[in-house]
């Protein structure tokens, strides 16, 4: 096998088109870090598991379908505890936690983990909670973190620590984590923050600190790529179905009844589509990823026109990120953004639900009556359910294996269902989006029968220029 790469890619090639994109080591730039025997083997929870340890050698496939030629294509190394540790825990470790973003369902359950995880597989006491953020390192009061504190955190939601946009001063963080004596650092966010995250571990490094940086994958929007799904999407995409079923008995309650639902996701639209596919009573789902249009052949009013004929009603569902490119045709484009930068959309459901009404009402010769329901907040301020609980508690504990036993610069997550420690550089170099031309599109046009809004022109182009996503769909 060989190694390639520098500070931030380490590439190992195997036989057979085998990739490993490993993940950095604290003795990549610490020579002779001593180690320990892992203190998990003296756990009693444990002593029954078959194979205590993960091998060194285990890897991940980010390929899962294969055939019989083809190469064996990116590994990412398989997470789990290590026989061999690089801190004297318990004493030597001192942990800390932050939350950056938007919330997202289960961060309360990841943070629970964390801090449990670390007092009762590693004896851990020394772990503090950032206040407010990446702000926090330089600006707030810390929390000490025990099991105690954290008991009962995962039944609500949001997050005990509180978040923010924007904040990140990288060397202040970083003497923070210095002066304080940090070292171990979970940071718990979307894009964004893995993103600071990345940063972080440079300064570290460059530093030559013993401090291992973990990544916790958060968003709501399911926009990490790699990663199987991100913790919270199920929870939201299920207290989504309280809205569309809100919608769709509002709408078929009276004649000609429109439901119009609009759903997070900025530049993707996971949510409404799971939502839609989930519901089945929708009629329509509208995603930034896939343009539509509304007046003419084939356009949405038409659609609407023919779906009430048949049926005397109908529910939309909308991605707040959808048809932002109509919106700035009609309305003067704000261009702001947010503290971290993100553009602040403008309110597409509210938009499109005007649009419809002073549609049918310059046509005379349709009476509608549209019910618009915006729960997007609603679906993310909410406390994760039981299965999106396990998977945090699996995120967490995984990142703890990995900070213990001295790898660093990792985000963690499930890929092809087993959890992996990925480097940073893969997590951020693109955002995850419905790939319209892949199947899980065509089941929600075929689940809702609406059209694609795409000429055979747009969807040949479509087809040239994304690539097949191997992970979602
Ligand atoms: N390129 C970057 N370099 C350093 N820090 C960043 C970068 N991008 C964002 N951040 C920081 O990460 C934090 C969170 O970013 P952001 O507000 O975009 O949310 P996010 O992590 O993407 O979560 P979500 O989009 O799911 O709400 C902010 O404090 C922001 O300053
Ligand atoms: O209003 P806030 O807190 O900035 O969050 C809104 C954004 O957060 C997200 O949930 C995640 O990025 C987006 O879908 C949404 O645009
Ligand atoms: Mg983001």
């Amino acid at each position: 096998m060989g190694h390639s790469g520098n500070l931030q890619l380490k590439v190992v090639n195997g036989d057979a088109g085998y990739v490993l994109e490993d993940v950095p080591h604290l003795t990549d730039y610490i020579p002779d870090l001593p180690t320990y025997p892992n203190p998990l083997q003296f756990n009693a929870a444990y002593s029954v598991v078959k194979q205590y340890f993960v091998n060194v050698d285990d890897t991940v496939s980010q390929k899962i379908v294969v055939h019989k030629d083809s190469p064996r294509g990116t590994h990412f190394r398989r997470a789990g505890p290590r026989q061999k540790v690089v801190y004297f825990v318990s004493d030597e470790v001192h942990a800390c936690i932050v939350t950056c973003g938007g919330l997202c369902p289960g961060l309360n359950t990841v943070i629970r983990e964390i801090v449990c995880g670390l007092y009762h597989m590693y004896g851990v006491s020394k772990i503090l909670g950032i206040d407010g953020g990446y702000r926090g390192f330089y600006s707030k009061n810390t929390i000490n973190l025990t099991p105690k504190v954290v008991n009962d955190i995962h039944k609500r939601g949001g997050t005990i620590l509180g978040t923010s946009r924007g904040g990140h001063d990288t060397s202040k963080i970083v003497d923070s984590i210095q002066d304080r004596g940090i070292n171990q650092v979970y940071i718990i966010g979307g894009d964004g923050t893995q993103k600071g995250a990345a940063v972080i571990y440079e300064e570290i490094r460059q530093r030559g600190l013993k401090v291992a940086v973990a990544g916790i994958p958060k968003t709501i929007d399911n926009d990490i790529p790699v990663i199987d799904k991100s913790f919270g999407f199920d929870t939201a995409v299920e207290e989504a179905q309280r809205a569309i079923n809100a919608a769709h008995v509002e709408a078929e309650s009276i004649e000609n009844g429109i439901g119009v639902v609009k759903l997070m996701g900025r530049y993707c639209g996971f949510i409404a589509m799971y939502a839609t596919l989930g519901s089945r009573d929708v009629d329509c789902c509208l995603i930034p990823e896939s343009p539509f249009y509304l007046e003419g052949e084939g356009g949405l009013y038409e659609f609407i026109e023919k779906r009430l004929k048949e049926n005397g009603h109908m529910v939309i569902v909308i991605a707040e990120g959808a048809g932002q490119d109509l919106l700035a045709e009609s309305l003067q484009s704000m261009n702001q953004q947010d503290a971290s930068g993100n553009k602040l959309l403008q309110d597409v459901g509210l938009w499109i639900s005007h649009k419809i009404k002073d549609h049918f009402a310059r046509l005379h010769k349709m009476a509608i009556n549209l019910k618009y329901i915006d729960p997007t907040y609603m679906i993310r301020a909410i406390p994760s359910n039981a299965s999106d609980n396990v998977y945090c508690t699996l995120l967490a504990q995984s990142a703890v294996h990995g900070a213990v036993a001295g790898y660093t610069g990792f985000t963690v997550g499930p890929v092809n269902g087993r959890h992996a420690y990925i480097p940073f550089n893969r997590i951020n170099e693109r955002q995850n989006q419905v790939v319209i031309t892949d199947r899980m599109w065509a089941r929600v046009l075929s689940s809702t029968n609406q059209p694609s809004f795409l000429s055979a022109n747009e969807l040949a182009k479509f087809k040239r220029e994304k690539p097949s996503c191997p992970v979602v769909g």
